[in-house]
């Protein structure tokens, strides 16, 4: 068994707030049947104390971390996954969200809490939890983005793997809190934390690790141009060659509409009439006319300009005129929460918007809908369009980074062969949203050929498994090129 230790911010369902939580959670266990050994570190928030009450109380590997007493809190959850929370109450006994403060604004010392989430990660590549080793670190955004600076400084040679769920968070801080990280001052070079005279976290983790991926191959070419690549694009071309997409899966047991206790009633591509029990539940809780005539659009995301939230509001006259519903969960920025809330107060039982996070009623969108929403203006991989396929929920999508590699557009040829999934849309403006929101009320009107694009994408397998196996190709790829490195050094 390979020993891989994940290093990341989140992991569901201990603590969630987008979708890295999914695949933290998930990849380990998926990994399990693939002969790799994970566990993952993550930070000892207090929701994930109060989840995991039956833990083991552990040393740190380094006595201290940045200065302050803390331990590793070892523990197996329900689905099997071995976590170590690191409980440092200094840095993560606080309530809120994990990484923003209850005024809204980023915690102040976000730079020493994640450094010291990637400085134990380094210790236990050093040093090990009990008997147990790491052979690799697969390191996730930029809140582990310094683990391999402090393997390098610590010199400990061990092969790392840096994750990008998403270039825009990236972590950067004043150029003078290097020493306070423990980084001998020479860290702060352009070609390894430097970014514009502060420090950059991510710049760190791709600059510094032994391969770099993200969630899917059109957003690892997407993240090569000057508009994707958030000022990171020439670092990323730099390290082309060992650069690589690999796509999300899901976790099909946590999201399957024929076995989900949050759904009104079961259904699945054979028997997918339930589904219409599900439209009812979902009309009746949002207090949406029970029209089952009316296409039901859904969103399930954070409201940003990231998922191009901004251009369905703008679209939204064009939907209602059509005869659809629009059911909005989400929560983010101020004026798109006001412009949603805003709609449902316009349109009573033709527009509901719930603001908020709410993982229950997130599965019963995905039941109840007609079709997704997701006009995303960059998007490295998605999770929602998987769940909005499995769940026979159409997804309408931009055709960028992972929405681009998981949805087959329903254009005349896909719809007569009988392979389509979703309606996709490029460029990004509000007149193609609008076109590609009259093709789905057009093919909503020809329900047989609805029905089989539901039935396509219901049959479409988004499961971990093939991705995993490419993770576990990677991992030996590169412990072998670890191997004839120090072969190579020793002769
Ligand atoms: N209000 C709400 N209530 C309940 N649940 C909610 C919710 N808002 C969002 N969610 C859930 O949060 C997750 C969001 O997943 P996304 O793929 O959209 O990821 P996100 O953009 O957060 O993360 C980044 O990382 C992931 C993982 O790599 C990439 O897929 C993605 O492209 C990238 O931007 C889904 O599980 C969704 O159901």
């Amino acid at each position: 068994m390979n020993k891989v230790l994940f290093v990341a911010s989140e992991c569901y369902p201990l603590v969630k707030t987008g979708g890295l939580a999914d695949v933290i959670g998930a990849l380990p266990l998926a990994l399990a049947g693939d002969g790799v050994d994970a566990r993952v570190l993550l930070p000892a928030y207090p929701e994930v104390c109060e989840r995991l009450t039956e833990a083991e109380a552990l040393p740190l590997p380094g006595g201290k971390v940045l200065g302050q007493d803390g331990r590793l809190l070892a523990a197996t959850t329900e689905e099997g996954l071995k976590v170590w929370a690191l409980d440092v109450p200094a840095f993560f006994a606080r309530v809120g969200n994990p990484y923003v403060g209850p005024n809204g604004h980023d915690w102040p010392d976000n730079h020493l809490r994640f450094a010291a989430l990637s400085r134990v990660a380094a210790d236990i590549a050093a040093q090990g939890v009990g008997r147990w080793r790491p052979q690799l670190l697969h390191i996730h955004d930029w809140q582990a983005g310094l683990v391999p600076a402090y393997l390098s400084a610590d010199e400990i040679d061990l092969p790392t793997l840096f994750t990008i769920h998403n270039i825009a968070f990236q972590g950067v801080f004043p150029a003078a809190e290097i020493t306070r990280l423990g980084l001998p001052g020479r860290y702060y070079h352009r070609d390894l934390t430097e970014f514009w005279g502060q420090i950059s976290f991510l710049k760190a983790g791709i600059a510094m690790s032994s391969k770099v991926s993200t969630v899917s191959p059109t957003y690892a070419r997407e993240l090569e141009s000057a508009e994707f690549g958030w000022g990171l694009d020439g670092l990323i071309r730099h390290r082309q060659a060992d650069m690589c997409g690999i796509l999300n899966g899901i976790d099909a047991g946590v999201w399957d509409p024929a076995n989900d206790p949050l759904i009104a009633a079961p259904y699945s591509a054979e028997k997918p009439a339930a589904k219409a029990r599900n439209k009812e539940a979902l009309q009746e809780r949002l207090g949406l006319e029970k029209d089952s005539e009316a296409p039901l659009f859904c969103v399930v995301s954070r409201l940003t300009q990231q998922k191009g939230m901004d251009l369905l509001l703008e679209n939204l006259p064009q939907l209602l005129w059509r005869g659809g519903q629009l059911a909005v969960l989400g929560s983010g920025e101020a004026d798109l929460e006001a412009g949603f809330r805003e709609a449902a107060f316009n349109n009573p039982g033709r527009v509901a918007t719930v603001i908020g996070y709410n993982e229950p009623l997130s599965h019963l969108l995905q039941a109840g809908a007609d079709a997704i929403v997701i006009p995303s203006r960059y998007e490295p991989c998605g999770l929602t369009q998987l769940y909005g396929l499995r769940y026979g929920t159409l997804p309408l999508v931009s055709r960028t980074g992972g929405l681009a590699d998981t949805i087959i557009d329903a254009n005349a040829a896909a719809v007569q062969a009988g392979t389509a999934t979703g309606f996709q849309f490029a460029p990004v403006t509000p007149e193609r949203l609008r076109h590609t929101l009259d093709r789905a009320f057009d093919l909503w009107g020809d329900r047989k050929a609805w029905r089989a694009a539901r039935r396509a994408a219901m049959q479409t397998d988004f499961g971990w498994s093939a991705s995993a196996r490419l993770y576990r190709n990677l991992y030996r790829r590169m412990l072998k090129e670890a191997r004839q490195k120090k072969m190579g050094e020793t002769r």
